[in-house]
This record gives structure tokens, C-alpha cells and sequence, in this order.
């Protein structure tokens, strides 16, 4: 049988309450809700043996899959002690369903939104928060000798209380080669920025491109996508961090970001908490003021009912 897209694999098999026995490893799990899906395949949440849940990634190549399967494996290994977030690889099998071979892996499920969507629902206040556990990350796989690729919101899900966490590593690609995966608005070679080699300035860029999108108004993002390769440049990036008032604090970084001049990730990091403190700083010092306007409007309030009681009562 001939499978060609994810909606072909949600009509084969994949139904909430399959049971999937991997075909080499023998482990069996109960399918759940579908999480989401994308060029590679289909993510669903399943049940292990041990009953905890896990995310399983369905794919239609087994190519994709397994060079995504070896980025992880790459990446979690790593002996780095400071690793700022949570990568594992539970199972990497083939599911054999009817006349089809399907291959999977399941990792760490993770109940977490989706960058925008989380800010959307959070407050926009939270993106130099989230946006620093970003770049914590970013930074941590470029010194293993990798570029994340593959930069964008749908990439980074945020739990309720703020502690974020990079998902697909399908764009993973080490130091030197053509970046494997991109989306194309978070792409320097989209904007005219630089080349698609990996480096750690490809990610950085990424990230600058990522923060005017989450802030932008879609229509205009549709609108700039559709414009001529020659008129899209980094420039018009840079504008937008100098406009859009939540990015403002912090456009100085993010310029460096688009013209690659961010030659030091530690300076990167220490730049952006600089930022995030002298915001939390100037929030609380305006405290005070906010609880004497309080105070101010409830007196205000008291003489206005006063004077009614006065006009109405006593006359
Ligand atoms: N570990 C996980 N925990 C929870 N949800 C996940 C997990 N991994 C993936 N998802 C969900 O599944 C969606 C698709 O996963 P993923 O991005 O890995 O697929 P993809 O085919 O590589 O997508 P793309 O075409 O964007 O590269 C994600 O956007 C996310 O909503």
C-alpha cells in the first residue's frame, strides 16, 4: 500500500485506542489524541508498556526519521552538564499495521503551547523570559558542534509556568553543512541575510526573525512573504525591532543577530538577562506610583458619592 501524506496515515491506522506493537524491540503502546503534524509525519501521544505517556513520532520516510533519530541521539548523549533542556530517545522502532510498515520513535511527551500561542494567552511580557530559555538552548547545541535549523514557534513549547522546551530536531545539521530542515521565514537565505552553511549565526538569525514574527500581525507577514526575493531583506527585520514596542528593550541583540555579529553567545546571554532585569527593575519601581493612583482614585470616589449624598440628601 502506497502512503503518501498524513491524512492517508489517519485513515490507514492510527485511530485513539490502536494498539501498536513495535515490530524489533516487541514494546506495545495504546495510541491517543493526534499532537500535531508536519512535512515529516504525524506526532501522537501514546501509552507505554509502563503506562507513562510518551510522544510518538510516525513518520512516512524512514530516511527523515532516522536523521532525525541520529541528531537526537547526538545531542542527548552529550556530556554537557549544563544541558538547559530535556532530550531523550525512548524507542525507535517499525510498526507493522496491515501491509504497511510504518517507522516511529517515542520521546518525552511534553503538555506544553506553542510559543505564540502561549504568549497570546500568557501576555506578550513573557517573551524575554521564554526567549532567553531559547537562546540558552540554541547556544547549548551550537557548542556541541550543531545548529538547531529549523527555528520557529511551533518548535518551542511553553509550559503554564514559563519553562520552555525546543521540539522536532529534524533541522539539526552540524557545523559546516547545508542546513538540512528550514522554514522559510525564519531562513537567512529567504531574507538575503547570509548563506544556509550551519553556523551558529543561522540560528541566532532564526531567532531575530522569529521574535518580529511572533509580534507581527499575520496579514503583513502573508503580505512580505509573497514580495519579490530582492526586496526581501534583513534591513526590513531591523526595522521592525526599532518598531514594534515590545521588541524594542531589546533591539540592539537582536540587530547583531541579523547582520552575524553576535561573535559571543555568553555575551548574547548576559546582554538579554541585562534586559530582562532592568525590565523587572523599572516594573517595580513603578509599584509605588500604581498604589498611590490606586489610592488617589478610591478618594476621588469617596468625595464624588459625598457630594451626590450632599446634593441629593442634605439639601
Ligand atoms: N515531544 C512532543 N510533545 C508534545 N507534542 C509534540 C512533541 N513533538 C511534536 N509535538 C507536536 O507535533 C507537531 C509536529 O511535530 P514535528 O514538528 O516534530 O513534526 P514535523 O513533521 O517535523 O513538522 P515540520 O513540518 O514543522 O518540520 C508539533 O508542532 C507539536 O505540536
Amino acid at each position: 500500500m502506497t502512503i503518501s501524506s498524513s491524512s492517508d496515515m489517519d485513515r490507514v491506522a492510527w485511530k485513539p485506542g490502536t494498539r501498536i506493537q513495535g515490530k524489533w524491540n516487541g514494546h506495545t503502546y495504546t495510541i491517543g489524541q493526534k499532537l500535531g503534524e508536519g512535512a515529516n509525519g504525524t506526532v501522537y501521544l501514546a501509552t507505554n508498556p509502563q503506562g507513562k505517556k510518551v510522544a510518538m513520532k510516525v513518520a512516512l520516510d524512514a530516511v527523515d526519521l532516522q536523521s532525525e533519530v541520529n541528531a537526537i541521539q547526538s545531542l542527548s548523549q552529550a556530556k554537557d552538564k549544563a544541558k538547559p533542556f530535556f532530550l531523550a530517545l525512548y524507542d525507535v522502532d517499525d510498526a507493522q499495521v496491515g501491509q504497511t510498515t510504518w517507522p516511529f520513535y517515542t520521546m518525552p511527551y511534553f503538555s506544553g503551547k506553542p510559543f505564540s500561542q502561549f504568549l497570546r494567552e500568557k501576555g506578550w511580557e513573557w517573551f524575554g523570559v521564554v526567549g532567553f530559555q531559547v537562546l540558552q538552548q540554541l547556544h547549548s547545541i551550537h557548542r556541541q558542534g550543531y545548529v538547531f535549523g529549523d527555528l520557529k514557534p511551533h518548535n518551542i513549547l511553553v509550559e503554564q509556568d514559563g519553562r520552555c522546551q525546543l521540539i522536532d530536531f529534524g533541522g539539526v545539521t552540524p557545523f559546516g553543512k547545508g542546513v538540512k530542515q528550514f522554514t522559510e521565514w525564519y531562513d537567512r537565505g529567504f531574507w538575503n541575510g547570509g548563506s544556509r552553511i550551519a553556523d551558529a549565526s543561522y540560528d541566532w538569525f532564526s531567532f531575530a526573525a522569529l521574535a518580529v514574527h511572533v509580534f507581527d500581525p499575520e496579514e503583513q507577514m502573508k503580505a512580505w512573504s509573497r514580495e519579490l526575493p530582492q526586496q526581501r531583506t534583513e534591513k526590513w527585520l531591523q526595522q521592525r525591532c526599532t518598531e514594534l514596542p515590545e521588541l524594542k528593550p531589546f533591539q540592539s541583540i537582536l540587530k547583531d543577530m541579523l547582520t552575524g555579529n553576535c561573535h559571543s553567545p555568553d555575551k548574547v546571554l548576559s546582554d538579554w538577562e541585562q534586559v530582562l532585569h532592568r525590565h523587572r527593575q523599572r516594573r517595580f519601581s513603578a509599584r509605588p506610583s500604581i498604589r498611590w493612583l490606586n489610592t488617589a482614585f478610591l478618594a476621588a470616589l469617596l468625595l464624588f458619592v459625598s457630594a451626590l449624598w450632599l446634593v441629593f440628601y442634605a439639601a
